[in-house]
């Protein structure tokens, strides 16, 4: 039962403090010098910088089911004392809430975002020329790869090699030969998506799979999928040498054999264990990329390692698979010996980035 394990904490000791302590002020501070905000707004973000450690939650949504026990549990708390998981999704709310994103609709993290997408052009061009001879389990390790680049991590994901920790591909690969549709719940923009977006258009050539990607309605975590992420993506590519890739994404979207579906949830501090019965496709295969998403599977809970993952995802009525680096402190599903081994290899093993799954949860 995932409620035997306490949620993971903000520690000043590990990851979770770290992130508080370094990471959210960078980003800010990013978000802050972007040029997209009036000097108004600039204070906000500057205010928000400086009182990280003493944020008290107040209400920000009004009647959203969505957000109600998070409420009912934490209004006019520390951030500090939250929950990791839910400290950071407030967070990202509560600077769309300062930024006005839903009146403006100025996406904080845009600049960043396009950055990115400019730095990687010619090496979305080079991918494109060696997947010629890639097969499913190529493209699948494509995705994994694409989930290495994550805007919102300190380190540049060119230097990172990767080592898969469970690697699940010949049952997904089974999996993929009977299933008829596929949901993939997208994670960053950028390299990520261009690797995700070169999975999907295999799997509808190779298998006829009617793919749903699900994407977040809102910008969080910075680099997270949101549509103009996709369009500013396709609208690049077809300018810069990967016309014919854009156009085989453009049609398969238009003929619904693609479907982008856009949806709160995402962007809650709801976990899977509440996720709402009609979001994902009956019988459909399922997808999960990367770390948040990951984390959502067990509620961001404080698990051992060697836990198997069947009995904490009993609730999950589809084939599941996550596609992951490790970028937190959880992780299921490994051998006694392996954690031993990683253990004495690097203490960080579980948020540096350098390890990596093919899970089956299902
Ligand atoms: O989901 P992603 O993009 O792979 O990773 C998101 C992330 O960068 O943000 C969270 C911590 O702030 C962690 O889940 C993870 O490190």
């Amino acid at each position: 039962m995932l409620s035997h394990y306490p949620k993971i904490p903000i520690d000043p000791l590990a990851f979770s403090g770290m992130t508080f302590r370094v990471r959210y002020p960078k980003i800010l501070d990013e978000v802050i010098n972007s040029n997209l905000y009036n000097q108004e707004i600039r204070a906000r973000l500057h205010n928000l910088k400086s009182q990280l450690d003493t944020l008290v939650v107040k209400r920000i949504h009004e009647n959203d089911p969505l957000w109600e026990v998070f409420y009912a549990d934490y209004e006019e708390k520390n951030l500090n004392d939250l929950p990791f998981f839910d400290a950071e999704v407030y967070l990202f709310a509560y600077i769309l809430h300062l930024t006005d994103y839903d009146r403006v609709g100025t996406d904080p993290f845009s600049t960043i975002k396009s950055q990115d997408l400019e730095k990687n052009q010619a090496t979305f061009d080079t991918i494109l020329l060696e997947s010629k001879d890639w097969d499913t389990p190529d493209f699948v390790l494509g995705s994994l790869h694409g989930n290495k680049s994550d805007l919102s991590q300190l380190k540049s994901a060119e230097e990172l090699s990767i080592q898969l920790l469970l690697d699940d591909r010949p049952q997904l690969l089974h999996d993929f030969e009977c299933a008829t549709h596929v949901d993939m719940i997208l994670d960053n923009a950028g390299m990520e998506l261009f690797s995700d977006l070169m999975l999907v258009n295999h799997l509808v050539d190779r298998y006829g799979h009617q793919i749903k990607l699900h994407i977040k309605s809102a910008p969080i975590f910075v680099s997270d999928v949101i549509q103009s992420d996709i369009d500013n993506l396709l609208s690049l590519l077809a300018a810069h040498g990967a016309k014919d890739f854009a156009d085989a994404i453009t049609n398969k979207i238009e003929q619904e054999q693609i479907i982008v579906q856009a949806n709160p949830f995402w962007t809650s501090p709801q976990h899977f264990s509440q996720l709402p019965v009609d979001l994902i496709t009956p019988h459909s295969l399922l997808l999960s990329k990367g770390d948040a998403n990951y984390r959502r599977f067990f509620e961001d809970r404080i698990i051992p390692s060697t836990q198997p993952s069947a009995s904490l995802i009993k609730y999950l009525k589809h084939p599941t698979y996550c596609i992951r680096t490790l970028k937190s402190d959880i992780q299921t599903g490994l051998t006694e010996v392996q954690c031993i081994t990683l253990d004495s290899q690097e203490i960080d093993w579980k948020v540096n980035g350098t390890r990596a799954v093919i899970q089956m949860l299902h």
